[in-house]
C-alpha cells in the first residue's frame, strides 16, 4: 500500500515542481467530486502541505449537481473525519440539463455550469488556484479528443489560466496513471456517493469512455503507451506539423 501511495506522492511532487504549481502563501481551492481521483488528490495535497518547504492553505469545494443518484452526505462525513475544510454548494445543474434539453450530451453543459459555481466560490474566498483531479489518462484522452474531433492538438494543461481570469487551474496528478491512483486508493475507505443520472449512458456511448477503452486496447500492442504519450506531450515538434504560425515560410 505504502508503495503505491509513495509512488503517487513522488509523481505528484515532480509535477508540482516541474510546472511550478504551488507558491508560498497560495490559497488552493480543491474541486472534490467524491470520486477516487479527487479524494486521492486531497490526501496527496494534505501530505504535501505537511512536508513541502512552501506554506499553502487548502479549501475544498463540492458542487452538488442535484442528481437523484448522488448524495454528498458521505463525503461531508469523510471530510470532517479527515479535517478537510469543505464547502458544499447546491447547484441546480440536473434541472438545467433537462430544461435546456441537453440530456443527450449532458457533460459539456454540466461541467460549464459547475465551473461557474466553483469560480464564484473561488472569488469569494480569494483563492489563487483551483486544483483539479485530472490524471495522465485524462490528459491522453483529451489529446486524442482534440485530434479526432479536429479541434486542435491540445490537452488539459498542468498550470493554466482558468477561464481567462486571474485564477489559475493546476493539475498535480498530471503524471499519475489512473491504475496507480486506483491501487493507492484500495486501503482507503472512500465514501460512495452514488452515480450521476447519466453514468450508464456515458459509459456506453460517451466519447471519453470510448477513447478510454481504445487506449486500454492499444496498450496491449504498445506497452507503456500512457508513458509514451506523456513523453510526446512534453516534446513538441511544431516544425514537423502543419500550423503555418510555427513554420518559417518565405
Ligand atoms: N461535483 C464536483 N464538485 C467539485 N469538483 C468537481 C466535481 N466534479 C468534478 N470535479 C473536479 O473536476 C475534476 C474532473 O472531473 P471529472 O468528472 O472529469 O473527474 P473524474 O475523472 O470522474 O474524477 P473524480 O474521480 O475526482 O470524480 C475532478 O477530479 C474534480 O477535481
Amino acid at each position: 500500500m505504502a508503495d503505491h501511495f509513495a509512488q503517487l506522492c513522488r509523481l505528484t511532487g515532480q509535477a508540482v515542481t516541474d510546472y511550478r504549481m504551488i507558491e508560498d502563501g497560495d490559497r488552493l481551492l480543491v474541486g472534490i467530486s467524491g470520486g477516487v481521483d479527487s479524494m486521492m488528490l486531497m490526501h496527496l495535497l494534505t501530505r504535501l502541505q505537511q512536508r513541502a518547504p512552501v506554506k499553502f492553505e487548502l479549501f475544498g469545494i463540492h458542487i452538488d449537481e442535484g442528481f437523484k443518484g448522488l448524495n454528498p452526505q458521505p463525503l461531508v462525513h469523510y471530510a470532517e473525519a479527515n479535517g478537510w475544510p469543505i464547502k458544499v454548494v447546491r447547484a441546480p445543474i440536473a434541472e438545467l440539463i433537462l430544461e435546456k434539453k441537453a440530456d443527450e450530451r449532458p457533460c459539456a453543459l454540466c461541467s460549464r455550469l459547475r465551473r461557474g459555481f466553483i469560480h464564484g466560490y473561488a472569488e469569494e474566498i480569494k483563492a489563487d488556484k483551483l486544483v483539479l483531479g485530472h490524471h495522465r489518462d485524462d490528459l491522453c484522452v483529451s489529446l486524442l479528443m482534440g485530434l479526432f474531433r479536429g479541434t486542435g492538438l491540445k490537452t488539459m494543461g498542468p498550470n493554466v489560466s482558468g477561464d481567462g481570469g486571474k485564477l489559475r487551474v493546476i493539475r498535480p496528478m498530471c503524471y499519475a496513471p489512473k491504475d496507480l491512483i486506483e491501487s493507492a486508493a484500495e486501503p482507503f475507505d472512500f465514501p460512495d456517493l452514488g452515480n450521476c443520472d447519466y453514468a450508464e449512458q456515458l459509459e456506453t456511448s460517451g466519447d471519453r469512455a470510448r477513447l478510454e477503452r481504445l487506449l486500454k486496447t492499444l496498450e496491449t500492442d504498445f506497452p507503456g503507451l500512457g508513458k509514451s504519450m506523456l513523453h510526446s506531450m512534453k516534446d513538441l515538434r511544431p516544425g514537423h506539423l502543419l500550423d503555418k504560425k510555427y513554420l518559417k515560410l518565405n
